[in-house]
């Protein structure tokens, strides 16, 4: 609820988040299905996307369960989505979000880095680096609105959008803790 009050605060500047929370403004559902076709992916289904083309604003309920870890597929997903948005001249703004209770996401999925090929390791660390990177120079504005723990990757996805909006909940976490897995990021 704070933090739907905070969008809703944060909405009378620039208009863009009246729909994060309901679903009666006669939204458009779009799919990135043909897009992840092309990019030999699943389909969207880590994702739903709801598009309100009145007011240029989609929003993007990752609902990758338990806890929104950005796995390859997901990442995929992810940027996929993005670019279909950009290139519908209609949408504006972006606000990312989770379906998933208390948790935004839990950051990279760490089953993607146990006991994976270099190869595999390498297309996953590649995805992760496309996800930020097109996050932060997305000409849409984009916004995290974060409803819940965001330990390091997660934290790493809500840098990279234009503004961010977090839950007021001492049990939510944010911030980069990857070091404490022993994790170096690899540059780029
Ligand atoms: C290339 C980089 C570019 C620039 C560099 C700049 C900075 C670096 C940027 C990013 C670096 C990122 C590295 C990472 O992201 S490594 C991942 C780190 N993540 C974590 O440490 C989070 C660990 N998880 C948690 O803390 C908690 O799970 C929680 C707070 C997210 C949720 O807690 P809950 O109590 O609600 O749920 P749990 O019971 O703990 O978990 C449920 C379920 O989910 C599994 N799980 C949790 N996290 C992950 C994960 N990251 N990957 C895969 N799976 C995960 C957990 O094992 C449980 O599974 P089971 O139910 O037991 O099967």
């Amino acid at each position: 609820m704070a933090l739907r009050a905070a969008l809703r605060k944060s909405c009378a500047l620039t208009g863009l988040f009246c729909q994060l929370s309901s679903s009666r403004h006669g939204r458009v559902c779009a799919s990135p299905v043909l897009v992840a076709q092309q990019r030999n992916s699943s389909t969207a289904q880590n994702i739903k996307l709801d598009f309100d083309q009145s007011t240029g604003v989609a929003v993007m309920h990752m609902q990758c369960p338990p806890v929104n870890a950005l796995s390859l597929e997901f990442l995929t997903e992810i940027c996929i989505t993005v670019e279909k948005l950009e290139m519908d001249k209609s949408c504006r703004g972006l606000i990312i979000t989770s379906s998933q209770p208390k948790v935004f996401s839990a950051g990279l999925d760490l089953l993607e880095m146990y006991e994976t090929s270099t190869e595999h390791r390498g297309e996953f660390w590649r995805a992760v680096q496309e996800m930020w990177l097109k996050l932060y120079s997305s000409k849409l504005v984009t916004i995290a609105a974060i409803n819940g723990s965001s330990p390091a990757g997660g934290c790493l996805m809500a840098m990279t959008c234009d503004y961010r909006i977090m839950a007021d909940n001492p049990r939510y976490g944010i911030g980069l803790n990857e070091t404490q897995l022993g994790m170096v990021a690899p540059f780029w």
